[in-house]
């Protein structure tokens, strides 16, 4: 068997083709049987794409013309060479209208847990197939095609699309859903100010691909640190998407907080609700545990050491990401992947009665007096269409509002360092005399 060679971008993959679709049988037989004698060692540009569409057809693979002829494409290679006639078999399904979702920082730590939650369909349920985009870079493209693999690999029935690239633009193409998780790590010595510079930049590209490219609905949630600053430069970048359609993850901190409160009060877990964390994803967050619940009660009626609280409680959930760096050698993965999951399920759930979850969010309009034009984790409600509110009936007190300021000056100091990304003129970067920290700094 000959390999075409293909036009630009070059490349050696065999995985290299746009629209291959294989049957799930016929992908086992020549994936694990040939590939070792048909297709050269995995080699890549930085512009390869992979796809493929896998199907739950037990039967042999057929590739066929719309006239039913068998045929093999051109201009592709091996098993990714072959169509299938997936139609009929697709309509005996009650299943959704596929989505797409992009995925940053696919080759990273974060994303090895997230996608196999993606495809598994514990995420958007198991009623709706999914195409994942991810997105890589020169550094990662290599293993990027083996997590393309493990994904094949899988066998996930939801999943019908994986696709690699390096360009923001063919990755995001019709997004419905992009994950924002790939940024530079704060290195030694680095200041915070060149942090939000180089990891600005980034957002500010992507916002403007997802601008150009994406579905003009689509719900982006931006994970890469500092996720609230760079959420709002995306979403600066990208003024034809609603502004409330951008999150910045703050729901691992609610989950570290729950959890804390648990812990403190002897219960299990599922009995806290209503946990707002309010502000930025730093060590200035603010937990709440005035509007908090524990079993339905106030949570200052249930623990009754408010010291505790105010000192203890607050600060562990602020420094829990710090901790776990110095246990693990590395940052949080799993738990900040399940934490994706929660705040996308929030979204496309409704809240239960009564409830509500965070989410990093534009001020604009917000009812709490924070000011505007900023990304701020906020206490929100869905009824499930992907959309949310902001929780009205939440109370204040000196100790909150003294805190809420403290995270809000801090993102109004951010943002002023990435004027320049927002379009809000030259930068002046002031971030006072103690620099501020990510949760997994301390
Ligand atoms: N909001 C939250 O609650 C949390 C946020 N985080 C943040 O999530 C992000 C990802 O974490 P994690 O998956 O563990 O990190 P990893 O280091 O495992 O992966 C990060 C990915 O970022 C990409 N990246 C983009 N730009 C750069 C760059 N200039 N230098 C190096 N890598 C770059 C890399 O992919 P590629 O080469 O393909 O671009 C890399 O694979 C981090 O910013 C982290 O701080 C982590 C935990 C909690
Ligand atoms: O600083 C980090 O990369 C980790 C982080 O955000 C957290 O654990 O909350």
């Amino acid at each position: 068997m000959a390999m075409t060679e293909l036009s630009t971008p070059k490349t050696t993959s065999p995985f290299l083709h746009s629209s291959s679709r294989l049957s799930l049988s016929s992908k086992l037989h020549l994936s694990n049987q040939f590939r070792h004698l048909l297709l050269p060692p995995l080699h890549t540009t930085s512009n390869s794409k992979i796809s493929c569409s896998v199907s739950q057809n037990n039967q042999a693979p057929v590739a066929v013309q719309d006239n039913g002829s068998v045929k093999t494409k051109k201009e592709c290679y091996g098993v990714f060479c072959l169509t299938y006639d997936l139609k009929a078999e697709e309509e005996t399904k009650s299943w959704k209208k596929m989505i797409n979702i992009a995925v940053s920082g696919a080759a990273g730590m974060i994303s090895n847990h997230l996608l196999f939650k993606l495809a598994s369909g514990s995420v958007f349920g198991p009623d709706q197939p999914i195409a994942l985009k991810l997105l890589g870079s020169e550094r990662s493209i290599q293993a990027l095609e083996g997590v393309a693999m493990e994904l094949e690999d899988s066998l996930f029935p939801l999943l019908r699309e994986v696709d690699i690239g390096t360009d923001p633009y063919e990755v995001f193409q019709d997004v419905e859903w992009a994950l924002l998780i790939g940024a530079k790590p704060r290195g030694p010595g680095m200041e915070r100010a060149a942090l939000l510079d180089i990891n600005g930049q980034i957002f500010a590209e992507q916002g403007k691909a997802l601008n150009a490219v994406a579905s003009p609905n689509v719900k982006v949630l931006v994970v890469g640190n500092p996720c609230n600053t760079n959420a709002l430069i995306c979403l600066k970048n990208a003024p034809n998407i609603p502004a409330k359609n951008f999150h910045a993850l703050t729901r691992l901190d609610e989950n570290r907080a729950k959890c804390q409160l648990a812990l403190k009060a002897g219960v299990f877990y599922d009995k806290v609700s209503n946990m707002t964390i309010w502000g930025n994803h730093s060590t200035t967050q603010v937990p709440d545990f005035l509007n908090a619940r524990i079993n339905g009660r106030p949570v200052k009626e249930v623990i009754t050491d408010h010291k505790w609280l105010e000192e203890g409680f607050t600060e562990s959930v602020q420094k829990r990401g710090g901790l776990l760096i110095q246990k693990w050698g590395r940052s949080s993965a799993a738990s900040t992947a399940v934490s994706i999951v929660d705040a996308i399920k929030s979204l496309v759930t409704p809240t239960p009665e009564g409830d509500w979850f965070s989410t990093g969010v534009y001020t604009n309009g917000n009812p709490y007096g924070i000011a505007e034009d900023l990304v701020f984790s906020m206490p929100c409600r869905s009824t499930g269409d992907g959309d949310y509110e902001l929780v009205k009936d939440v109370e204040f007190d000196d100790y909150l509002r003294n805190r809420i300021s403290k995270s809000e000056a801090e993102l109004l100091a951010e943002k002023k360092c990435v004027a320049h990304l927002t379009g809000d003129g030259i930068a002046f970067c002031d971030l006072g005399p103690v620099d501020t920290m990510l949760p997994g700094e301390v």
